[in-house]
């Protein structure tokens, strides 16, 4: 049987919700990552350092015996974010940055930034201790397209930021289009992207050929296939501005199979045999290792991780449906197979 050990990875980008939900959640990310960037997209908002550290300690209760896990906590950054809570997220290790969600761009952003113009005073604090700032990069215009709102959002957004800001640290989250891939290969060694399996894997005809696929649906939206493949180069090209960030984004299966569907797909249940899934289907398993689990550190000036996981080439097939306390959850990939399994 063909195996790959590899170190223990890193998921940059992940919502674990909250309450009853952290019983699935967590154990499904803590036994395969080691460290996590969790997203405040929470109802209340999670704006400050002591919520945070609150959340994060209610995370830590549901971690199983006997497995290191650190979630890095993200804080939600509003119109009322201040320099000072800047300084304060700096001093503290389990604070990675601060998130900006354009107001309604997606899952609980009512809270978010209306005006990215006034964040200046926030970003140069930002840029002045060192705190990464974390974006969901699309416009929520009305009149702009939903399949060209990552364009416009680099285009209006940041690269006048980049330029405004050379030193800070930027990462764009979830990239969906070649427009992004050209951004952050282009912008400096401060600005990096993570990058979700159903970007790499799907285009927008898993979306919406022969049916809408409502699992397949997340925000932002998969693109057309020539966008896919830019990214796809992205990651096979080894640079290290590109790596793993699941996005995983759990939604429980009434609020997905509905007239109005949220938008996220619940990825953890398999996540790093979808990446392995990606690299072995362009023979660039090689490119597996760094990818999930060197690039994200050394562009957060962590240490890698020096314990290991192993893959073994072995068909399975992901879980039609897992139970949380809140209802069934039908999880990204649900019914499908994949070559390459974790060894517990
Ligand atoms: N990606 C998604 O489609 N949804 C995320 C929010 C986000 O990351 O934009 C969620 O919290 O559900
Ligand atoms: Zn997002
Ligand atoms: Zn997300």
């Amino acid at each position: 049987m063909q195996s790959l050990t590899i170190p223990r990875p890193d998921d940059w980008h992940l919502h674990l919700r909250d309450g009853a939900m952290l019983k699935t959640t967590v154990p499904a990310s803590a036994t395969v990552f080691h460290r996590t960037v969790v997203m405040p997209n929470l109802v209340p908002p999670v704006t400050t350092v002591t919520a945070a550290l609150e959340y994060r300690a209610r995370i830590m209760e549901e971690v199983p015996e006997g497995v290191s896990f650190n979630p890095l906590m993200a804080l939600y950054l509003t119109a009322e974010t201040t320099p000072e809570q800047v300084a304060e997220a700096a001093a503290n290790d389990h604070i990675i940055g601060f998130k900006l969600y354009p107001s309604g761009a997606t899952t609980n952003s009512a809270a978010g930034v209306k005006s990215v113009e006034a964040l200046e005073p926030v970003l140069a604090a930002m840029q002045e201790h060192g705190v990464p700032l974390l974006v969901h990069g699309e416009v929520t215009d009305s009149d702009i397209d939903i399949f060209d709102r990552e364009r416009v959002f680099i285009e209006r957004h940041l690269i006048p930021i980049t330029e405004r800001f050379p030193n800070l640290k930027l990462v764009l989250e979830h990239i969906t289009t070649a427009d992004a891939v050209e951004f952050v290969k282009n912008a400096n060694s401060n600005v990096a992207a993570t990058m979700t399996p159903q970007h790499l894997l799907m285009n927008r005809n898993d979306l919406l050929v022969g049916g809408i696929r409502p699992h397949n649906y997340c925000l932002p939206i998969l693109k057309r296939r020539t966008h896919q493949q830019a990214l796809q180069q992205a990651a096979l090209s080894g640079s290290p501005k590109f790596f793993l960030g699941t996005d995983s984004a759990p939604h429980v299966q009434a609020s997905k199979e509905t007239a109005c569907g949220c938008a996220g797909c619940y990825s953890a249940p398999a996540a790093i045999e979808l990446y392995a899934e990606f690299f072995s289907q362009h023979n660039a398993l090689d490119k597996l290792a760094n990818f999930a689990s060197g690039y994200g550190a050394d562009f957060y000036q962590l240490p890698r991780n020096t314990d290991t996981i192993e893959l073994v080439q072995q068909e399975w097939t992901v879980a039609d449906t897992v139970d949380t306390a809140t209802g069934p959850m039908v999880p990204y990939w649900a019914g499908s197979s994949l070559q390459w399994k974790l060894k517990c």
